[in-house]
């Protein structure tokens, strides 16, 4: 049987790649520090996956098992040397911590076999496996990185499927119906059920980034602010379904300019998407998909991106600039991020925060507008 090994047995992981290489006839070796879910994971050798929607339907996965990186360097060593693939959904800020002992786990593949092995970061960021790779060869030598070509190859991809938080006391996930992965890869590569491959995933990823993302982050600052809990809950606001399309329309018309999208197919995207978000099963919490703040504010991220795009090309981008300024006031005590942002705020000023976290100056029209609604949402 074909061997995978995957990073990060949350909820991406386990509710849609994992899931996705299982069915594919796969054995799944899970790797995570969580050590109760890979307690688990080896006792129960399996899980469901339920579809959030009105008609019950699961999906039973098997021959799954697990491996805690922080106690058992070596069995991640060894899993590496018989995988096939190697993918990951653990966060973008996580991916520089695993990459020293993906490096040792390839060292030794490389010097060993001329079997090909894949390396697929699964994560809501653009170029996230040029950034894994990047961090693998800091840790390999000069000879190791040369032996890695046509042995070892790296490609970014784009995931799509709301995955919300889970019960924790259980392996099964709940998690949307709908999903997409898409690798860029000019390779002949082993089939994966449900894998698209293309040749080029800027459009892809930009594509669903500053739509499925960009519109997720609008409702769970807005939503946030106003007091709501979930994000279905959020949406029965009609004036904030307004609020999310219109800046959906913003990142449209970049997204329609740079990439020649048809515009009413991308208008019917933003639509199903904007319905997408209303399903009520997955009773999403605003707190998660608003998660981490400053990773959202980053100058490549899902707000930032298409605002200085948007300005760039001359487009309009002030519903942009109220979904950041609503992100500036995401204070929510539970997450660092946010709390981080507060502190910068009292000490620098939203200004001091997007000069630092956004890499926008402060004199910059799209700071100026950030600003000024930020102050108007504050009150
Ligand atoms: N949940 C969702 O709806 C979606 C998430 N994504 C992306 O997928 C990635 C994962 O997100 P989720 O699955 O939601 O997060 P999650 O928090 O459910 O899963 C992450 C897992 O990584 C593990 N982990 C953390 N640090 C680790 C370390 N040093 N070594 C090994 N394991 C470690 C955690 O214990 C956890 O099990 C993120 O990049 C996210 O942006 C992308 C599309 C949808
Ligand atoms: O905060 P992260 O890690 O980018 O993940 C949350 C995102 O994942 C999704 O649920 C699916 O991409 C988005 O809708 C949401 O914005």
């Amino acid at each position: 049987m074909r061997q995978t090994v995957h990073f990060g047995a949350g909820n991406i992981g386990r509710g849609f790649i994992g899931a996705l290489f299982s069915e594919s006839g796969y054995h799944v070796t899970f790797v995570d520090v969580a050590e109760q879910v890979i307690n688990k994971l080896n006792e129960e050798k399996g899980y469901q996956v339920n579809l959030a929607q009105s008609q019950e339907e699961t999906i039973s996965i098997g021959n799954v098992s697990g491996i805690n990186n922080m106690t058992h360097e070596d069995d991640v060593i060894e899993a590496i040397q018989q995988a096939t693939y190697l993918t990951t959904a653990i966060g973008p800020n996580i991916l520089p911590r695993i990459a020293p002992l993906i490096a040792r786990g390839l060292a030794k593949r490389v010097a060993a076999t001329d079997d090909k092995l894949y390396v697929i970061a699964c994560e809501n960021q653009i170029g996230a496996t040029d950034i894994l790779k990047q961090h693998i060869l800091d840790n390999l030598d000069e000879e190791t990185k040369n032996q890695l070509e046509g042995k070892v190859y790296f490609f970014n991809s784009a995931v799509d499927r709301i995955v919300p938080i889970q019960d924790q006391s259980s392996l099964d996930v709940l998690v949307e119906p709908y999903y997409e992965w898409v690798v860029e890869t000019a390779e002949d590569i082993p089939q994966v059920t449900g894998m698209k491959m293309v040749a080029d995933l800027a459009p892809f990823i930009e594509r669903k980034l500053f739509t499925v993302n960009t519109g997720h982050a609008v409702i769970a600052y807005l939503g946030y602010l106003a007091g709501k809990s979930t994000i279905d809950e959020t949406l029965a606001d009609e004036e904030i379904v307004t609020q999310v399309r219109e800046t959906l329309k913003e990142t449209g018309a970049y997204l329609v300019k740079e990439y020649g999208l048809d515009e009413e197919e991308h208008l019917a995207y933003i639509n199903k998407n904007i319905e997408r978000f209303k399903n009520a099963y997955l009773n999403d919490g605003v707190t998660r998909v608003g998660r981490a703040p400053i990773r959202k504010l980053g100058p490549e991220d899902r707000l930032i991106r298409p605002a200085t795009q948007a300005q760039k090309a001359g487009l309009p981008y002030t519903h942009l600039a109220k979904a950041i300024a609503a992100a500036l006031l995401f204070d929510h005590p539970e997450d660092e991020e946010a709390m981080k942002i507060q502190e910068m705020i009292r000490e620098t000023g939203p200004e001091g925060v997007l000069k630092t976290i956004s890499g926008l100056s402060e004199d910059s029209d799209i700071t100026k507008e950030v600003v000024r609604q930020y102050k108007t949402l504050q009150g």
